[in-house]
């Protein structure tokens, strides 16, 4: 079964080489792999051209409609391998959409990698909500595990798992990221620190914003709040430096 990706234009895969925006590798060179689908649909999601396809009449900001014909491409997972393998960076980024959703597959795929180039540093970034396939888990070295708050839209019951949450929450692989818009959202981050004992070394606040401008204006409060508790603040570099665009 090939590996089902986003596109960049029509046709073409989301393979790219970067420098990773946000977490704890942020300004790693890293080559990006986006995959499409995802199980949840954010109201503010950057990439709704992964799930919002026609006729999903789920809630998004931009409420755009995107043609799946046009933003899918189907891929082998031997002809993905060469394509990382291909490109300087020695660190992956696989990323979404859900990433998680194609674990099988994605094992496969870093399987044929080890043997092209063995020791590749392997980061998932996940909504939290998907439990990562055996076979993949041991191909991977860091999660950047993203819940999702109630300002996301999402359903508590359907974002917020707490069989995963407790889960990621043990995994010293694991670091939390949350999207954070406005105050009223660190008393929701606070309450699950609390409940699933989040250790503050592996949880980062991150500002919502596809711009630089609101970007920064977040930062301002967030980055005072993290350094009063205690807390890993994280930019999103990727739109400082190129904006909210694919293949960055
Ligand atoms: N440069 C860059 N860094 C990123 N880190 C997480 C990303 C994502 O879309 O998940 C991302 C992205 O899209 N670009
Ligand atoms: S979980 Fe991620 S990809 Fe899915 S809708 Fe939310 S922001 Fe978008
Ligand atoms: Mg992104």
């Amino acid at each position: 079964m090939p590996l089902t990706l986003a596109t960049t234009t029509p046709g073409e895969p989301e393979i790219f080489a970067s420098l990773q925006g946000e977490g704890p590798s942020m300004g790693q060179p890293s080559t990006f792999v986006r995959l499409s689908r995802c199980n949840l649909a954010c109201q503010w999601c950057d990439t709704a051209y992964t799930w919002r396809f026609t006729g999903d009449n789920r809630p998004h900001r931009d409420a755009l409609a995107f043609e799946r014909s046009e933003n899918q491409v189907a891929m082998e997972e031997a002809a993905l391998a060469e394509r990382i393998a291909a490109l300087v960076p020695d660190r992956l980024v696989i990323t979404g959409g859900e990433p998680l959703l194609q674990g099988a597959a994605l094992a496969r795929m870093l399987a044929v990698l080890d043997d092209l180039r063995p020791g590749m540093h392997v980061e998932m970034e996940t909504n939290s909500t998907v439990a990562p396939h055996p076979a993949l888990d041991a191909r991977v070295n860091q999660y950047n595990v993203s819940p999702k708050l109630a300002h996301s839209g999402n359903p508590a019951d359907l974002a917020l798992l707490p069989e995963r949450l407790a889960a990621w929450a043990a995994e010293p692989r694991a670091y939390f990221k949350f999207v954070i818009a406005t105050p009223d959202d660190l008393d929701e981050v606070r309450a699950l620190r609390e409940t699933y004992a989040i250790p503050g070394a592996r949880l980062f606040l991150m500002p919502e914003g596809r711009s630089s401008d609101v970007i920064r204006e977040r930062s301002g409060w967030l980055a005072d709040f993290c350094a009063a508790n205690g807390l890993r603040f994280t930019d999103r570099l990727h739109i400082h430096l190129w904006g909210d665009t694919r293949g960055t």
